[in-house]
């Protein structure tokens, strides 16, 4: 049986190859994420061809997310990384400023200096150290270092509680966002969605540009959790950052609200994304803590569609023995059961009814599977998030549509054309399961459909036996 749960892989230095990308995908890659506070333009186009030609080599629906950096501040690129320690005295300056002290770096938002005020503190690189601002300026701020460390390139800072004046969409956004299309993104995600407006201005900038990627909205601070509904049904999907939300609210909320996210994602009908320091320990590490372990399984036994790994394989030194361990946790946690959100699911329409009554059909069957016949792959995805205990095979006309699907639970996509005689797709459908060996003949397998007239669209539920 395949793994439920996708896995998202961020590239970086340390997996800029044709065969570390194809090693991942063996290991079981769903997802590649390009980060686009780091990515440059001419790289990314390099990895989208080569992700698409070996996926197509191994006939695997792999899907490519572009992630937007979003209104983030980041310091600027330095020579050699610092090597700061308690009581240095570092500068943060605009563009056009020139250093005034040694420990000095330029930050990406000429605004800062406005939003904050002497004696906030900032926290930087996901939260590895602290300092205080010591001195406001026009074009500057002059900071104290609290906590010892080491800072590099294009390092995030966060002000938990500070209004940042940015745009939900900067002019980098827009510069990202038309490579994203230019390059047939899968996904795009928006990084701190304060709102469902920023979700709205998002797709339709993409739409505008041609796109029509699945919009996934990041979730990293306090005014996101406040208009947590409105943001889930503005998206297609929903990626729980935890690397800025865990500094942006109290760190034993993390479990708590991550817990809330994907039940909320849950009832209102969006996949959800766990994200960040799942495998931490295996940048430097060939085996994960056993807290680490836990994490990952905690978000398989919540019914995440997917989990995600990010420094740990973008510059880690065990990017593909992180995939196999995710790997073998989720299909471990998937066999021992899980929270049964499915049944948390808010159900509106007469098709979604449908959908209910074939998930329900196919876990009362022993042994059973369900096959889920899908033009824009949106049965398929209703389907998983009803979470049936059976797998999904989801048969779709073309790639795009499968690879849209490569992040949902428990689906396995697979193109197929669609005849006009619905029984022949049917048909030619169990076939191919039959000679991937992806089923036993005479697998009972609960069908559905919404091809059984070509006029009319109807939707249908068979019970075959492969
Ligand atoms: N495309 C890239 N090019 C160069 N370096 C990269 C690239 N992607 C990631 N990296 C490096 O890998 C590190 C870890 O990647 P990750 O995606 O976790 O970024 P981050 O900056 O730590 O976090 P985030 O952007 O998610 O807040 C980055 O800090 C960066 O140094
Ligand atoms: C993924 C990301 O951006 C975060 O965890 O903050």
């Amino acid at each position: 049986m395949f793994r439920k749960t996708s896995i998202i892989s961020t590239l970086g230095p340390a997996t800029f190859s044709y065969e570390a990308i194809s090693d991942l995908i063996d290991a079981g890659v769903n997802v590649f994420r390009m980060n686009m506070s780091h990515a440059q333009h001419d790289k990314c186009r390099e990895l989208v061809q080569w992700i698409r030609e070996i996926s197509e080599n191994k006939n695997k629906h792999t899907a490519i997310l572009f992630d937007l950096q979003g209104p983030s501040i980041r310091t600027g690129d330095l020579e050699a990384p610092y090597e700061l320690n308690t009581g240095d005295k570092f500068e943060i300056r605009r563009q056009s400023a020139d250093a005034t002290i040694p420990f000095s770096t330029t930050v990406n938002y000429e605004g800062m200096m406005d939003d904050v005020e002497a004696g906030a503190t900032l926290v930087v690189d996901n939260g590895t150290m602290l300092m205080r601002i010591e001195e406001k300026h026009d074009d500057r701020l002059i900071c104290e270092v609290l906590t010892p460390g080491s800072i590099g390139n294009r390092r995030h800072i966060n002000l938990p509680g500070t209004r940042l004046n940015l745009p939900a969409l900067t002019e980098k956004d827009h510069k990202d966002l038309a490579l994203a299309v230019e390059c047939g993104a899968d996904y795009i995600a928006g990084s701190f969605v304060r709102d469902a407006a920023h979700v709205v201005e998002l797709r339709s900038e993409m739409e505008k540009l041609g796109g029509s990627a699945d919009i996934v909205s990041k979730i990293e601070d306090q005014e996101a959790i406040k208009n947590i509904d409105d943001i889930i049904l503005a998206s297609d999907i929903i990626m729980i950052a935890r690397g800025d939300l865990g500094i942006e609210v109290h760190v034993e909320e993390l479990p708590i609200i991550q817990r809330r996210i994907t039940k909320r994602c849950h009832a209102l009908g969006r996949r959800v994304i766990v994200a960040t320091h799942m495998l931490e320990s295996m940048i430097t590490n060939p085996t994960p803590t056993r807290a680490e372990v836990t994490d990952v399984s905690n978000a398989v036994f919540e019914e995440a569609d997917a989990i995600m790994l990010s420094g740990e394989t973008a510059t880690g030194d065990y990017p593909t023995r992180c995939v196999e361990t995710f790997d073998r946790i989720a299909r471990r946690i998937e066999q021992s059961g899980s929270i049964g959100n499915g049944a948390l699911a808010e159900l509106e329409t007469d098709k979604q009814k449908v959908i209910l009554a074939a998930t329900k059909l196919v876990d009362s069957l022993p042994n059973a599977e369900l096959v889920v016949f899908t033009r824009r792959g949106v049965m398929a995805v209703q389907a998983a998030l009803l979470r049936p205990n059976a797998p999904i095979h989801a048969f779709a006309p073309d790639a795009a549509t499968c690879r849209r699907l490569a992040l949902g639970r428990g689906i396995e996509p697979y193109t197929l054309p669609f005849s006009d005689a619905p029984i022949e797709t049917i048909n030619s459908a169990v076939d191919y399961l039959k000679e991937n060996n992806s089923i036993k003949p005479g697998t009972p397998l609960v069908v559905l459909s919404d091809t059984l007239n070509k006029d009319k669209k109807l939707d249908s539920i068979l019970v075959i036996y492969a």
